[in-house]
């Protein structure tokens, strides 16, 4: 007689960690949408390193985002942007929590797009105001009407930013509940992947 082995259940993290394999998970949105603080815990919930675009230019530069905007401009910035976030995504998998340009800007996008999963944290202007009006650290809200200038964002980047793999809405409750969806959606591209 042949005994049948039942194996538990994955867990959502193991089918999310299973379905992204050896690629990168990406996170892109508008500043405020969680992609900093929701990256971390994403990764810590699938066992895989985590890196913050902006993090690693501030300690490659030496400088905060702050400074390098006023020193150099946005667009060496940008630049810089690139740089790091080819080199992050050469070695996977990771959790790459990006700045909420990295994506818009065109060499940086045909990196993001080659090496990993992308997903939208998508968010209400009400939510993205609420929490980055707490706090100066963003140079482009440095502006007479920083909530008029998200909005602003908002037209020109949401069209773009709807080109990710996945989009999860970013709104206000626990930040367990943000990564359960996260997971969730990277999971079932794998269900999906195999109802092929
Ligand atoms: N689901 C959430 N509920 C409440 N606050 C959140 C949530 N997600 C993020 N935040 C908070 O909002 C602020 C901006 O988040 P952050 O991760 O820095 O966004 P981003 O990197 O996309 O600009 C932080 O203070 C963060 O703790
Ligand atoms: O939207 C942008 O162009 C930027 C977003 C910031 O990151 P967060 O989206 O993590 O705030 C940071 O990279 C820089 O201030 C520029
Ligand atoms: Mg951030």
């Amino acid at each position: 007689m042949t005994e049948t082995l039942q194996q538990p259940p994955l867990t959502l993290a193991e089918e999310a960690r299973a379905a992204l394999g050896r690629r990168n998970l990406v996170l892109i949105g508008l500043m405020g949408a969680g992609k900093s603080a929701i990256g971390r815990l994403t990764a810590q919930a699938l066992g895989i390193p985590f890196i913050d675009s902006d993090h690693e230019i501030e300690r490659v530069s030496r400088m905060s985002i702050t400074d390098l905007f006023a020193a150099y401009g946005e667009e060496e910035f940008r630049a810089l942007e690139t740089r790091v976030i080819k080199r992050l995504l050469r070695t996977g998998p990771r959790v790459v929590s990006t700045g909420g340009g990295a994506y818009i800007n065109e060499r940086t996008r045909k990196h993001i797009k080659r090496g990993g999963l992308t997903v939208w944290l998508k968010a209400d202007l009400d939510v993205l105001w609420e929490r980055v009006n707490k706090r100066d650290t963003r140079p482009l809200l440095k502006t007479e009407n920083p909530r008029q200038t998200l909005e602003n964002l908002m037209n020109a980047r949401y069209p773009v930013y709807a080109e990710a793999d996945l989009t999860v809405m970013s709104r206000d409750v626990k930040k367990e509940t943000m990564v359960e969806e996260v997971l969730a959606a990277i999971a079932s591209t794998r269900r999906n992947a195999g109802s092929e």
